[in-house]
């Protein structure tokens, strides 16, 4: 049984599909990534599969139950877990506040929250911003708290959303560090990114969106030879240096 199934979803928003049509399914321990164009439809599905919007049509099954309609907190509970494209810290808190919101998801008092919030906080290596406060962080920091908070709701499935853009190459090598490193920890990973260079070695299997609909998917090394990515997404220039 796969871990996520999303199946043939449809999302309008007025005259405009967002999501047409959309079926994959995430086994349990991979790394999918998302990739495709701007506008083709990747926050949109991310949204749907966590509950923060409902889909037109079509349906969201995780660990073999029907999901669709249940709202972000019921899905976060369920154990689905996200960051957002745009970073949604709590800038006033501090780090370790921050942390702990995501934590209270789980843990049944303030203290129990704080510890799970702290324990989580030495995984990512954010520790020592403890007692910063959000807004004190540098991007990347942000990046990375925006990863400790969801991983503190003890997902089974992340969703990670643009997590890498902005980062220097330098930066980006540790967040692909920090991916793998969750992944060896038995969350399954499915993530939104467009630095190819980046996504393509650390991912299982890619699903390619354009206009909303699958293009194409498969193993990173098959879909960036495909010649209707190519002319969607990647462009001649990364085709020819691969
Ligand atoms: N709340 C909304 N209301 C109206 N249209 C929307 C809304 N959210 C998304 N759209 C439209 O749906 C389409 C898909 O957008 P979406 O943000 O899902 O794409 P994306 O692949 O994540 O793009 P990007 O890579 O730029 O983040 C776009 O045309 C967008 O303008």
């Amino acid at each position: 049984m796969s871990l996520l199934r999303v199946d043939k979803i449809c999302r309008q928003f007025g005259g405009l599909a967002a999501n047409t049509d959309v079926s994959f399914s995430l086994e349990e321990g991979e790394i999918l990534g998302l990739i495709g164009p701007n506008g083709a439809g990747k926050s949109t599905l991310f949204s749907i599969i966590a509950g923060a919007l409902p889909p037109t049509s079509g349906q969201v099954w995780f660990e073999g139950k029907n999901i669709t309609g249940l709202d972000a907190a019921a899905c976060c509970a369920a154990g689905i877990g996200r960051t957002f494209q745009v970073v949604r810290s709590f800038e006033s808190m501090t780090v370790l506040e921050n942390v702990t919101v995501g934590a209270y998801n789980r843990a049944k008092s303030t203290k129990a929250a704080q510890k799970l919030a702290m324990e989580t906080l030495e995984w990512t290596g954010l520790a020592p911003q403890a007692h910063r406060l959000a807004v004190e962080l540098t991007p990347p920091e942000k990046r990375r708290l925006e990863v400790t908070r969801a991983l503190a709701t003890k997902p089974r499935l992340l969703l990670l959303d643009e997590v890498m853009t902005g980062l220097t190459p330098t930066e980006a090598q540790a967040g692909v560090e920090l991916v793998r490193a969750i992944r060896q920890k038995g969350i399954t990973v499915l993530m939104v990114e467009h630095v190819m260079e980046i996504v393509m070695p650390l991912v299982d299997r890619a699903v390619v969106l354009n206009f909303g609909k699958v293009l194409t998917e498969g193993k990173p090394t098959e879909v960036i030879k495909n010649p209707e990515v190519i002319k969607a997404y990647l462009g001649d220039r990364y085709a020819q240096g691969h």
